[in-house]
């Protein structure tokens, strides 16, 4: 009698486990990608970190798709994660932003950032924000302001230049200088230098513990982070008032934040700069090195840029500006930033959430899993690119009728709707650097240093060079 009756909970409790077993094993629906979720907490994490803390990371990525194929899950920085590296699926991860995933940033750089900056806004206010960043950076903006002030900033930092550089502070100088400049128009000085020193701490915590107990470098950045923002609060506390008595009112991605349509508060204003001074100011500084320094290691590719830079400078007058004709006839400049972009990868891809079940190439994402977009191990791989792992900027040259060849598989800027809005910018800062340092100057690498690629892409000595002025610049 008693065994009839602990029937009905005998069937619940079987029905239960299951239904349990039935979810895990995913029997009603397309399995999860194949892979190894490592250990229990760190996962992979520490494989992942010791790869890319070396010059050659690509056997983290190499050995998984060998084993596994083009889709396969893993589990890194505390979440389980599905790894992309073909170009279809990373390009549906990028066009359903806000659909079927949404950005998704480990916990320190969030906090870091703020909560209101462009990086971390969804939805309409997001739609809203991204159109507004690109009317500051659009071609035709850079073209008939921006440009002369690049040329000129650039000139200025160079000025400076001793015999001996690390060329990575150097670089970082310059687009700090210009991005401080375009949002809000202030020359280069010691407010711009003071902050800036406050922005490499607040970087370096990026990738740190974000857990002030736990880790000193995240307490640092914390602490910078606060200096910061009371920095740019007193600018646009200042502008606010300038503005409301009419006085001077200036055309820069501050004064559109002042106007913005419904208002915005000092604190949303301040987040959104914090992020755009990020975004702008680490990305572009590397690729300006690490241009340098494959030119260096290729010598025929440079003597190329120099020669076509030298036929630029040949057709204007003794002190010049550059203009945006000269930009445009950069050619083979931008098969050299092309490939510094794919060969680099300094943002090697970009990590997302996925807020429903997502069915992809007969695998399911699970909801609320994170997925990682590959750049790097598309644009290495020699089935998108011939010879991929090897600095060749001609590849650029070879489909000229199309203005980006490769495009369907070259994402160094990402895609949908947070493709970056500094895209052109970034190219044109990154020319004009160019045509400076190849018109004044020569080099040598001062000492040998090593490439890694975490916690960023960095050179470990910054790339220290000595350099010969030819000219005045
Ligand atoms: C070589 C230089 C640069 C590279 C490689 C680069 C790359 C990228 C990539 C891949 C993304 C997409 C991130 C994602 O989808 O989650 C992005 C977003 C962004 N970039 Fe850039 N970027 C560069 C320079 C710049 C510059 C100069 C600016 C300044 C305007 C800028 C501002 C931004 C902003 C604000 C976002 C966030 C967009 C959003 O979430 O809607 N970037 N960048």
């Amino acid at each position: 009698m008693e065994m009839v009756d602990s029937l009905p909970l005998l069937a619940v409790v079987v029905a239960a486990f299951l239904a349990t077993l039935l979810r895990r094993r995913r029997l009603w629906g397309p399995p999860l990608p194949p892979g190894s979720l490592g250990m229990p907490l760190v996962g992979e994490t520490l494989q992942l970190v010791s790869a890319y803390r070396t010059e050659n990371p690509e056997p983290f990525i190499d050995g998984r798709v060998r084993r596994y194929g083009g889709l396969f899950k893993t589990h890194v920085f505390g979440e389980r994660t599905v790894f992309s590296t073909e170009p279809e699926t990373n390009r549906m991860v990028l066009q359903n932003e806000g659909r079927l995933f949404e950005c998704s940033y480990p916990g320190s750089i969030s906090n870091l950032l703020g909560r209101h900056s462009l990086l971390l806004m969804k939805g309409g206010l997001h739609k809203r924000m991204h159109s507004l960043t690109m009317s500051f950076a659009n071609p035709s903006i850079i073209r008939d302001h921006l440009l002369v002030d690049i040329d000129r900033l650039v000139r200025f930092n160079m000025a400076g230049w001793k015999d001996r550089v690390l060329l990575m502070e150097e670089t970082k100088k310059i687009t700090f200088d210009l991005t401080v400049k375009q949002l809000m128009s202030f020359e280069p000085g010691e407010w711009t230098e003071g902050v800036r020193k406050e922005y490499v701490l607040v970087i370096e915590g990026f990738f740190s513990v974000p857990f002030p107990l736990f880790s000193s470098t995240y307490r640092r950045a914390i602490r910078a982070r606060a200096k910061v923002a009371e920095a740019l609060s007193l600018v646009v506390r200042r502008r606010r008032a300038e503005n409301r008595s009419g006085t001077n009112k200036k055309k820069d991605v501050l004064g559109a934040l002042l106007d913005a349509e419904g208002g915005l508060s000092d604190e949303q204003i301040v987040d959104f700069l914090v992020a755009l001074l990020v975004a702008g100011y680490e990305t572009t500084s590397t690729i300006m090195t690490l241009a340098v320094k494959y030119l260096t290691e290729t010598p025929q590719a440079l003597s190329q840029l120099k020669e076509e830079h030298d036929r630029i400078r040949a057709r204007k007058s003794p002190s010049y500006d550059l203009i945006w004709d000269d930009y445009k006839s950069m050619f083979f400049t931008q098969c050299v930033v092309n490939e510094t972009l794919r060969f680099a990868n300094i943002i090697s891809g970009v990590f997302r959430r996925a807020t429903t079940d997502v069915d992809v190439n007969g695998y399911r994402i699970p909801k609320g899993w994170r997925v990682f977009a590959s750049f790097r191990a598309v644009h290495l791989n020699p089935e998108y690119f011939k010879d991929a792992r090897s600095f060749n900027p001609w590849r650029w040259q070879s489909n000229s009728e199309t203005p980006m060849p490769g495009q369907q598989v070259f994402t160094p800027f990402g895609g949908g709707m947070r493709l970056c809005p500094g895209y052109e910018l970034a190219r044109v800062e990154i020319s004009v650097f160019l045509h400076r340092l190849l018109t004044t100057f020569s080099w040598v690498p001062a000492e040998d240093d090593k490439l890694v690629f975490f916690p960023t892409t960095r050179t470990q000595k910054r790339y220290p060079i000595h350099l010969c002025r030819h000219d005045p610049v």
